[in-house]
C-alpha cells in the first residue's frame, strides 16, 4: 500500500498539518464514497465546493485531507495537506496512486468539438488489426481489448481515468487512445498524464454555456497542446481556422493535415458516396468504408498519428481501408419495400448537422427528400438551439423538431428556442412533435419510396434522460421497429 507522502509526489504543496507516513486505502474527491484509511480530496466544482464535506469526509474515516483552504477547527489523526489547487493535485496523486500508468504506456489524447469518438475508436481498431493489445477511452464506451467497460463520460474523472489506464497496463496494452473533452481539460482530469502524442480535429460552436465565450473555449483546448511534453506528437487540421493556433506555443514535434492545401499528411476526395470514400493518401488512393468529407478528415487524422507513432505508412492504409467507425455515427438501415434510408447521427453541435446533412445532399441522386428528426439536449449550451434549428430547416425539406435528452429542463420550451431560429419563410416545412419516437414515425409516413431520413443528436445514445431518470431509446431500434411495423 502506499503512504501519503509516495502519493504526494510532484504536487505543489503549500502547508501540511500531520503525517504523511501513513498509509492509505484509497483516493476520492466525493465525501459520499469515502471509506476508512482514505484520502478526501476537496475539490470546488461547479455546483458545490468539496470544502463543504471536509467534515463528513473525516466523520466517515478520512485518514488525509486535501483541500486549498484549511479548515478552522483541525481533528486529531488526520492529516491535512494544503495545496495550490486540489483539482490538479488530485490528477497528480492518482497518477501517483495508480503507479502513474500513463509512462507506461503510449497515450494518445484526441481533441476537438467534433470527431473525437470517431478518431479515437478508428485508432483502436487500427492498432487492434495491426496486432496490438490496446485500450479505448470514448464517449461510446472504454475498451481493454475485447473486453467493453461501459462509459459514464467522455473523459472519465482523475481517479477513474488512472484507474482503467492502470488495468490496461496490467492487462498489456501498448497504445492507449482517448478522447480528451473540454471540460476534462478545464477540469484537470487529466493533470499527471503523460501523452505521447495529441490530435486536434476541430473546433466550431459548443459548451458555451461552460465556457461563456468561444475565445475561452479555445484557450481551453490549446493548452491541452501548450502541456504536451517534448518527446511527443502534436497533429492539427490544417484546414480548420483555429488549426495553427492550436500548436503554436507546444514543445510537441508538429505535424499537419488537410484536405485543401499542403500538409505532412494531405488528402483528395475522388468519391464519396454511400458505400464509402475513395481518396488519393499522399499518392496512393484507397477505399474507406466511412461516408462524408468530415471523415475523410477523421481518416486522415488517424493515418497521420499512425505513421507518427512509428507504423509504416502501407501497412496503416492497408489495415484503415477496411475499417468501420464508431456506433451511431452516419448509421444507415435501408426499408425493404420502399427503399427508404433512415440514418441514425449523433450530429448535436450546428457544424456536426451542416456537415452530416451536405453529406446527404451528396448522396442524393434525384429528387429524394431529406428529412430531418432533431432536438437538442437539455442542460447544456441554449446558444446552440436557435442554430441547429436554422441548419435544420436550411439543409432538408421537411424538419421534425423533437425532444433530445432534456435532462431538467421542460422540453417544449427547448423546442420553442430551437423554432425561434428558423426563418419564417422555411417555417412552413417544419413541425414540432416532443415525443421523439411520436416524431420518428411521423418522418417515416412522411416518407416517399427512396427518401433519405436523418435522424440526429442521439446516436448511440441507448437511453433519454428525462427529469433525472434514463429511460431506455434506441433511435435505431425505434426505426427498425417502426419501419417493420409500417412496412415501409
Ligand atoms: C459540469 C461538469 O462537467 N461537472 C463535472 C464535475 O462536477 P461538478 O463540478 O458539478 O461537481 P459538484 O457537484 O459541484 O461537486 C464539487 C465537488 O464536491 C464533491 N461533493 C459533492 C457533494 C457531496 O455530498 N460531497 C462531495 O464531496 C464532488 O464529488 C465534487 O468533487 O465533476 C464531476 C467529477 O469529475 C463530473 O462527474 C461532473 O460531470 C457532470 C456529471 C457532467 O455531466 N459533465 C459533462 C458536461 C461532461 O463532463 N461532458 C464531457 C463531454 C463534453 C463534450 O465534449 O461533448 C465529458 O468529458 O464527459
Ligand atoms: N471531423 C468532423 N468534423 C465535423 N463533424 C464531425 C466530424 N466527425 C464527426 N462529425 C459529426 O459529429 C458527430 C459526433 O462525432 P464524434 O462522436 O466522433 O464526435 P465527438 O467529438 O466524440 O463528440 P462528443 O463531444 O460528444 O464526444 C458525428 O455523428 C458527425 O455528425
Ligand atoms: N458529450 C455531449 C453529448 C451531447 C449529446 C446529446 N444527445 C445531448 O444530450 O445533449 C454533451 O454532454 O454535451
Ligand atoms: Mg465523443
Amino acid at each position: 500500500m502506499k503512504t501519503l507522502r509516495d502519493i504526494l509526489y510532484n504536487v505543489s504543496i503549500q502547508a501540511v498539518h500531520g503525517n504523511t507516513d501513513i498509509a492509505i486505502h484509497a483516493l476520492t474527491t466525493d465525501s459520499r464514497s469515502v471509506g476508512s484509511g482514505d484520502a478526501f480530496i476537496a475539490v470546488k466544482g461547479v455546483h458545490v465546493d468539496g470544502h463543504v464535506y471536509i467534515e463528513k469526509a473525516i466523520a466517515l474515516g478520512a485518514a488525509a485531507v486535501i483541500c486549498e483552504t484549511l479548515p478552522e477547527q483541525l481533528a486529531e489523526n488526520v492529516c491535512y495537506v494544503q495545496v495550490a489547487n486540489s483539482a490538479n493535485s488530485s490528477g497528480i496523486m492518482a497518477g501517483n496512486f495508480y503507479d502513474n500508468p500513463s509512462h507506461k504506456i503510449q497515450l494518445v489524447g484526441v481533441t476537438g468539438t467534433n470527431g473525437k469518438t470517431t478518431i479515437a475508436t478508428l485508432l483502436f481498431r487500427l492498432f487492434t488489426k495491426l496486432g496490438y493489445h490496446c485500450g479505448l477511452l470514448s464517449t461510446v464506451q472504454n475498451q481493454i481489448g475485447d473486453t467493453v467497460i461501459p462509459a459514464t463520460h467522455t473523459t472519465p474523472d482523475p481517479i477513474n481515468l488512472n484507474a482503467l489506464l492502470a488495468q490496461m497496463v496490467a492487462d498489456g496494452c501498448l497504445y492507449v487512445f482517448m478522447e480528451v473533452s473540454s471540460h476534462a481539460i478545464h477540469q484537470q482530469r487529466i493533470a499527471g498524464l503523460k501523452f505521447a502524442g495529441g490530435i486536434f480535429s476541430n473546433i466550431t460552436h459548443d459548451h458555451l454555456d461552460y465556457h461563456k465565450t468561444f475565445d475561452e473555449y479555445i484557450r481551453v483546448k490549446k493548452s491541452f497542446f501548450d502541456n504536451l511534453p517534448t518527446g511527443a506528437f502534436a497533429i492539427t487540421n490544417l484546414d480548420d481556422k483555429r488549426g495553427m493556433v492550436m500548436l503554436q506555443n507546444t514543445k510537441a514535434k508538429k505535424a499537419t493535415y488537410s484536405l485543401r492545401t499542403l500538409a505532412d499528411f494531405k488528402g483528395k476526395i475522388l468519391e464519396n458516396n454511400l458505400t464509402g470514400l475513395v481518396m488519393l493518401v499522399g499518392d496512393t488512393e484507397v477505399h474507406f468504408r466511412l461516408i462524408g468529407e468530415f471523415n475523410a478528415y477523421n481518416l486522415l487524422a488517424v493515418y497521420g498519428a499512425a505513421v507518427l507513432l512509428g507504423i509504416d505508412k502501407a501497412k496503416v492504409l492497408q489495415a484503415l481501408s477496411d475499417t468501420t467507425g464508431a456506433e451511431g455515427r452516419f448509421d444507415y438501415i435501408i426499408s425493404d419495400k420502399e427503399q427508404i434510408i433512415a440514418i441514425v447521427d449523433y450530429a448535436h453541435t450546428p457544424d456536426a448537422l451542416k456537415n452530416v446533412l451536405a453529406t446527404i445532399k451528396n448522396l442524393r441522386k434525384g429528387n429524394e427528400q431529406v428529412i430531418t428528426v432533431v432536438g437538442c439536449g437539455g442542460d447544456r449550451d441554449t446558444t446552440k438551439r436557435p442554430v441547429m434549428g436554422d441548419v435544420a430547416a436550411e439543409n432538408s425539406d421537411r424538419v421534425i423538431l423533437t425532444s433530445d435528452n432534456p435532462r431538467s429542463e421542460d422540453p417544449a420550451e427547448i423546442i420553442r428556442e430551437m423554432e425561434a431560429g428558423i426563418p419564417v419563410h422555411l417555417k412552413k416545412k417544419t413541425i414540432s412533435i416532443t415525443d421523439r419516437k411520436e416524431a420518428i414515425k411521423t418522418a417515416l409516413s412522411l416518407a416517399n419510396p427512396e427518401d433519405i431520413i436523418l435522424v440526429a443528436g442521439k446516436g448511440h445514445e441507448k437511453y433519454q434522460e428525462i427529469k433525472g431518470v434514463k429511460h431506455h431509446f434506441d433511435d435505431k431500434e425505434v426505426l427498425l421497429e417502426l419501419m417493420k411495423t409500417l412496412e415501409k
